[in-house]
């Protein structure tokens, strides 16, 4: 089985996410670029890190009008990243457009409800009900709009891996046990995801932040 780890390159600089890609390269699945990332060095950052010869998630969020996220997703083919990340709540069409234009190797998924936000925060937002109900929402909507799958916290992907059986399934929001939780609110372990049928695990500062990424990637690759 391959590693179902992607390492968020969530640096500033590319000669030390490049530097942090090289090292870890044998005991992650895969990189993950995100908006600081993209922002900071554009196409040219994400080529230099394809470099390494690991699979790309492209972690744009998009959420606009279909038509815009649709050109965005055009923009990116020449990138060819493996993983493509839109918002749930851009709507149906939106989802659709953007599965249209994406890549042929590409899987789209949509982003259900933060990692970092608990259901105080999703009130204050104007959604009544529960994170559970919220995720297992929007994760029909993604299936309804022919998307591969959704990203959403370990405490959700049990339920919605039973509900959407082929289903491809990004989860971020993980902490080894002991592990600094900072910004993240609904969390669980790598192990804990995996078992609930994660497909993928995304892990930045558990390893990027460590005094030994290396070893701290060895040490979640032993757990799964
Ligand atoms: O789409 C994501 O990858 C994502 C969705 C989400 O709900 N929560 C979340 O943390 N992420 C991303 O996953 C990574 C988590 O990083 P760490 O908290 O450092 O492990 C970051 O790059 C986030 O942008």
């Amino acid at each position: 089985m391959s590693n179902p780890v992607y390492l968020a390159l969530d640096l500033p600089r590319l000669d030390a996410a490049k530097a942090l890609a090289e090292k870890v390269r044998g005991h992650v699945g895969g990189f993950k670029l995100g908006l600081e990332f993209f922002c900071a060095h554009g196409h040219h950052g994400v080529h230099d890190i394809a470099q390494v010869g690991l699979p790309i998630f492209l972690d744009l969020k998009l959420h606009d009008i279909p038509n815009t996220v649709a050109g965005a997703m055009q923009a990116i083919h020449v990138l060819e990243p493996a993983i493509v990340t839109v918002h749930a709540s851009g709507g149906r069409a939106m989802m659709e457009d953007a599965k249209a234009a994406a890549g042929e190797n590409c899987k789209v998924v949509a982003v259900t409800m933060l990692t970092s936000l608990d259901e105080r925060d999703l009130a204050r937002t104007g959604v009544a009900g529960s994170a559970h109900d919220h995720v297992l929402r929007l994760a029909e909507l993604a299936e309804a709009a022919g998307l591969d799958g959704i990203v959403c916290s370990g405490h959700e992907v049990g339920e919605v891996h039973r509900q959407w059986k082929k289903g491809y399934f990004v989860v971020p929001g993980l902490r080894p046990a002991g592990s600094a939780v900072g910004d993240q609110k609904r969390v669980v372990t790598p192990r804990q995801a995996r078992d609930d049928g994660a497909s993928v695990l995304v892990i930045g500062r558990p390893i990027s932040r460590a005094e030994d990424p290396v070893a701290a990637a060895r040490a979640i690759e032993a757990t799964l």
